[in-house]
């Protein structure tokens, strides 16, 4: 089996008396899409903010890439490619698509903004960036201005954004909030084009979505992992159907 690309190895994290992630193990594997569920308040987004660095883990390690990134910074973990698609809040309104993934390639090959008057000129980076759109679905959007995309659309081009950074990882954190059922059952289908070609970790509260993505699962409960495993093996366990499907089910 091949190496992990991300290792969570007794992940602790507390506010005050309240432990919000309890000894968290889990790993992604290359390729990977390994989706974190759970019930409102569980810790989840508590965990992604540990692992992209905007909070620190009271105990326990993370190893990204081989290397551990425990005390490391947001910025430097963005840089050894670890990427989080934030809610839209990415994205340059009054850019068009092309652009805002124009400069996202430039920001990783070490151009900074003052490049920007350059970018429309640019037909290899034109034309780079369009490939990155036409994986999201949104090749022919690609001219029109960001602010001007619907919310389903935003979100695909925050995840080509986020792709165009060539990242290891992929953070997704509820990339199906907000977006109605079309738009999601158009999302769930790009993402599973991109399977295999990026490592993702996606929390995610829409089940449907997650089911139909994930090759693993792992069901936060209290802060803790309860379950690690395939969609079946999640859909059929006992303790994730009592603490959190069950639930919903009902
Ligand atoms: N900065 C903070 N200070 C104190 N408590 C916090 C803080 N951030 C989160 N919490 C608490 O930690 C717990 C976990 O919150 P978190 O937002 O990580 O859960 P979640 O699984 O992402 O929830 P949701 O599904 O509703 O987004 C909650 O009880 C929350 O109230």
């Amino acid at each position: 089996m091949s190496e992990p690309i991300l290792t969570l190895d007794g992940l602790e994290k507390n506010f005050g008396a309240l432990r919000v992630t309890d000894k968290v193990s889990l790993d992604v594997l290359p390729g990977e899409i390994h989706a974190v569920i759970g019930p409102n308040g569980a810790g989840k987004t508590t965990l992604i903010g540990q692992i992209s660095g905007s909070l620190r883990p009271d105990k326990g390690r993370i190893v990204f890439a081989g290397h551990d990134v425990t005390q490391l910074s947001m910025d430097k973990r963005a840089r050894a490619g670890l990427a989080r698609s934030f809610q839209i809040t990415t994205i340059l309104p009054e850019f068009t698509a092309r652009e805002n993934v124009a400069l996202a390639i430039q920001a990783r090959q070490g151009h900074s903004f003052h490049f920007l008057k350059n970018v429309s000129k640019d037909e290899a980076l034109n034309a780079e960036a369009g490939r990155y759109l036409t994986d999201l679905g949104l090749g022919n959007r690609a001219d029109v201005h960001a602010g001007a995309l619907s919310h389903g659309e935003k979100r695909s081009l925050e995840i080509a954004i986020a792709l165009a950074s060539e990242p290891k990882l992929l953070l997704l954190d509820e990339p199906m909030a907000g977006t109605g059922r079309e738009e999601t059952d158009r999302l769930v289908e790009i993402l599973n084009r991109l399977k295999g070609r990026y490592a993702m970790m996606l929390v995610e509260h829409d089940m449907s979505a997650v089911f139909a993505l994930a090759d693993r699962i792992s069901v936060l409960v209290y802060g803790a992992v309860v379950a690690t495993g395939t969609p079946e093996e999640i859909r059929n366990d006992p303790k994730v159907r009592e603490a959190y499907l069950g639930e919903e089910a009902a």
